[in-house]
């Protein structure tokens, strides 16, 4: 199938120069699987990425946690896309449940920016996930089909793109969801990319799940059939980090 495991660690708005440091030589001396077995991309703030870029092996590339929807300019307090280029940044998060929640970015905006970033050479990790209410009222799927809908009409490749599934209601809430409830939504979108997009673009495009994921529980999430890797927040920032990456080996060995 060609889809490599791929592991995101998003540090969210946490840590000192000096948490950094420890985070960055735990991941240095980490034992992870090759690059061929993984891809590895951590998001530290963006006023720690220059440092965190510099010091990390180069199998630990970086991400930002967002940017801005267009080109730079007179947007106070933003960080463009192109500004990332120059940093030679090469991911962002963009659509994080954080900032559609507390920031409202609605999912247009949210296509907006993903298209942006792209159109400028970035690669994308792209979130969406339902709140428990809309689990509750069984309209998971709509949720998820409408917000990767408002990127899909907005960009026309996904080669560069990394779908997050990301339940609100698991995201630091130690509330895991279960191998079959994140299976049963990856086959969903897996399902939706093929009907609305392409079948090789539902076969390569890779979903991974974040929310709630720990040393403990990688393993038999990682082996679910459309469960392409992780996106890590609260244990990105902990050595068990390492063990998640490690979770990799359950698709080699499959
Ligand atoms: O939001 C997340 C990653 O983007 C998940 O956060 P937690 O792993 O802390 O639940």
């Amino acid at each position: 199938m060609g889809r490599k495991f791929f592991v995101g660690g998003n540090w969210k708005c946490n840590g000192t120069t000096e948490d950094v440091k420890k985070i960055v030589s735990t991941l240095n001396s980490g034992q992870v699987p090759s690059a061929d077995v993984v891809e590895i991309v951590v998001s530290p703030p963006f006023v720690f990425i220059p440092f965190a870029k510099s010091e990390l092996k180069p199998q630990f590339q970086v991400a930002a946690q967002n940017c801005w929807v267009k080109k730079g300019g007179a947007f106070t307090g933003e960080i463009s896309a192109e500004m990332l280029v120059n940093l030679g940044v090469p991911w962002v998060i963009i659509g994080h449940s954080e900032r559609r929640a507390i920031l409202n970015e609605t999912n247009e905006f949210v296509g907006d920016k993903v298209a942006y970033a792209l159109s400028q050479g970035l690669k994308v990790i792209a979130c969406v996930g339902e709140t428990l209410e809309e689990r509750e009222a069984g309209t998971t799927m709509q949720v998820v089909a409408a917000q990767t809908k408002a990127i899909a009409d907005k960009i026309t490749s996904w080669d560069n793109v990394v779908l997050a599934y990301e339940p609100v209601w698991a995201i630091g809430t130690g509330k895991v969801a279960t191998p079959a409830q994140a299976q049963e939504v990856h086959a969903e979108l897996r399902k939706w990319l093929e009907t609305n997009i392409k079948a090789d673009v539902a076969a390569s495009t890779r979903i991974i799940y974040g929310g709630s994921v720990n040393g403990s529980n990688c393993k038999e999430l990682g082996g679910q059939q459309d469960v392409d890797g992780f996106l890590v927040g609260g244990a990105s920032l902990k050595p068990e980090f390492i063990d998640i990456i490690k979770a990799a080996e359950v698709k080699k060995s499959a």
